[in-house]
């Protein structure tokens, strides 16, 4: 039963959905980094929010990690490039709590633009400062969003309804959305000069961090009013601190700091600034949703490999998952047969499909070759991190759907070039689930790839499978199954053979050594 632990405060909805799908789940929060290593390497999987940081040191203690899960959006304290190395898949819930998330931000908006927080505290204190607290109206106020994916898109639609008049500054944003959002693109300069409140969307890259830098925050209009939502880091605080002792920033509330828990800050008592901690997520309705999510689809994978959401692999989804996995059995196979068999850096790898495989989603598929084919390079090499090692080793890799008819109602054919040259094998499903080769380098051979095989290219003479079975008899291996196939009589013969042990260096020395032997090697699947 995998096991996953929860290491952040999450609605007990997650806890509920893991153990009726048959996870075993522990909730385990606050603890510190050295507590946390000393008990990771006990789980199958990690479900957090924001407060666990996933680091490389605590990636490294977690031994039998197999899946990431952020109930919520942000993952900037997951460190991903880590995780994809170690083949641990990191999965996030992009839409659960953005309404929530967009709502916070539009609060905030009107709590600058009437100064609600400190009008409260004035009132409760005892004071009545009517003339104190004059506000202004958002109504035809110009927003400025940076930023407008999810919740940039949501918090655009809810200050439509205010009526104001939005703009948008983000560089993937297309003209076509931009008018289905009913927000004008403009560029990051003409934002700021023109924007009476500016909130941020975006995720903390090395593109946005500082976005709102001294230099551009001194380019907004006087008079402008900032919201941050979204993450710490885009806004240089101490730089904002200033704008607001100065006055040419009328207000800012942050829900989000460069450094948090943000239990000291810099901005806290600065006039006009208004501060929540991190709340941005927190409703009852997101985090039921976040949780849920979380769940679902980390039990997915768990369970029956179903992948929604991730950000280090393609999705596959539980329906797809089941049908694809005997694809992917058998694709792996390919991939580690040429990839034992092939010699020389690779170049590049071609993965065409033909039939019922030609149907399906291909990227499991290739990751699936890829996984088999990296395996020699590295043991801990899975569908996740292979295609990441291809790439990092510069490894050209195709995919070619093919649509015709083939002998065969499916087959995978895995192409490798190296210095050699093109090397290819081939593959099909018997009865639909049974991995079978079909052809090796151009020779047709049908073969199951199991356990311990020893491979032999000969030349096809009389005899020779009779010296080969002597051979081996005297050596005590015993013969599994037998496969041969041959290019034409009298020409190159291939023989694969499943033997119940590895073929060591002594055995394959002497395979080499009968007559008519071209190359003798080991194979393990
Ligand atoms: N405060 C909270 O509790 C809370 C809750 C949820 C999400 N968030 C954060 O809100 C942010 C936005 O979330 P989302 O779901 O809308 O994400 P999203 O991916 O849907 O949208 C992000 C947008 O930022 C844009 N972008 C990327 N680089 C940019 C750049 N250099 N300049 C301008 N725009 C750029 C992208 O094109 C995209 O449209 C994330 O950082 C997320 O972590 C915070
Ligand atoms: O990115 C997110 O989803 C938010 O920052 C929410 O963070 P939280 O789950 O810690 O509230």
């Amino acid at each position: 039963m995998p096991k996953v632990l929860i290491s952040d405060k999450m609605d007990p909805k997650a806890a509920e959905i893991f153990r009726a799908r048959g996870v075993e789940v522990d909730e385990i929060t606050g603890k510190t980094p050295e507590e946390l290593k000393a008990i990771i390497g006990e789980y199958d999987g990690l479900a957090i929010r924001s407060s666990t940081r996933v680091t490389q040191e605590i990636l490294d203690a977690a031994t039998n990690m197999k899946v990431i899960g952020r109930a919520g959006i942000g993952v900037d304290n997951i460190d991903i490039p880590a995780a994809s190395a170690k083949g641990v898949v990191v999965m996030n819930t992009p839409f659960g709590n953005s309404i929530t998330t967009a709502e916070h931000a539009i609060a905030l908006m009107f709590a600058l633009a009437r100064q609600l927080p400190q009008a409260d505290a004035s009132t409760q204190a005892g004071k009545w400062e009517k003339s104190k607290f004059m506000g202004v109206e958002l109504t035809a106020k110009t927003l400025g969003l940076i930023g407008a994916g999810n919740i940039g898109g949501i918090v655009a639609e809810r200050a439509l309804g205010l009526r104001m008049k939005v703009i948008a500054y983000d560089p993937f944003l297309t003209e076509e959305r931009a008018i289905e959002l009913g927000v004008e693109k403009v560029n990051l300069e003409t934002l700021l000069a023109r924007a009476d409140f500016i909130t941020l969307h975006t995720p903390l890259t090395d593109q946005t961090r500082n976005i709102l830098s001294a230099e551009n925050l001194a380019k907004t209009k006087k008079g402008v009013r900032i919201i941050n939502c979204a993450r710490g880091g885009l806004i240089d605080e101490a730089a904002l601190k200033q704008g607001l002792e100065s006055g040419h920033i009328a207000g800012a509330a942050l829900d989000v700091y460069a450094t948090e828990p943000a239990k000291e800050n810099a901005l806290f008592g600065t006039p006009n600034f208004i501060s929540t901690p991190h709340l941005g997520a927190s409703t009852t309705e997101a985090q039921v949703n976040v949780a849920i999510q979380v769940a679902e689809q980390m039990s997915d994978y768990l369970v029956s490999g179903g992948v929604t959401n991730a950000l280090n692999m393609p999705s596959l989804s539980a329906e797809e998952a089941p049908r694809l996995k005997p694809y992917m059995a058998l694709a792996e196979k390919l991939g580690s047969l040429v990839g034992q068999l092939a010699h020389g850096p690779l170049k590049s790898v071609a993965i065409e499909t033909e039939g019922a495989a030609a149907e399906l989603n291909q990227k499991p598929i290739t990751g699936a070759v890829l996984a088999g084919l990296m395996r020699s390079y590295s043991d801990t090499v899975n569908m996740v991190n292979a295609p990441f090692l291809a790439k990092e080793r510069g490894l050209d890799v195709r995919e070619v759907r093919h649509d015709r008819e083939g002998d065969y109602h499916t087959m995978i054919r895995v192409t490798v070039n190296t210095d050699e040259g093109d090397r290819s094998v081939a593959g099909t499903l018997f009865s639909d689930a049974a991995p079978r080769l079909i052809e090796l380098f151009g020779i047709k051979v049908e073969a199951d790839l199991v356990g311990h095989m020893l491979y032999v290219v000969n030349e096809d003479r009389p005899g020779f499978i009779g010296s080969l079975g002597s051979l081996l008899g005297e050596e005590g291996i015993n013969i599994g199954t037998f496969h041969l196939g041959r290019r034409a009589a009298g020409g190159e013969a291939v023989l694969l053979l499943s033997i119940d042990d590895n073929a060591g260096p002594d055995l394959l020395n002497k395979v080499k050594a009968l007559p008519g032997v071209k190359t003798a090697m080991a194979l393990a699947f």
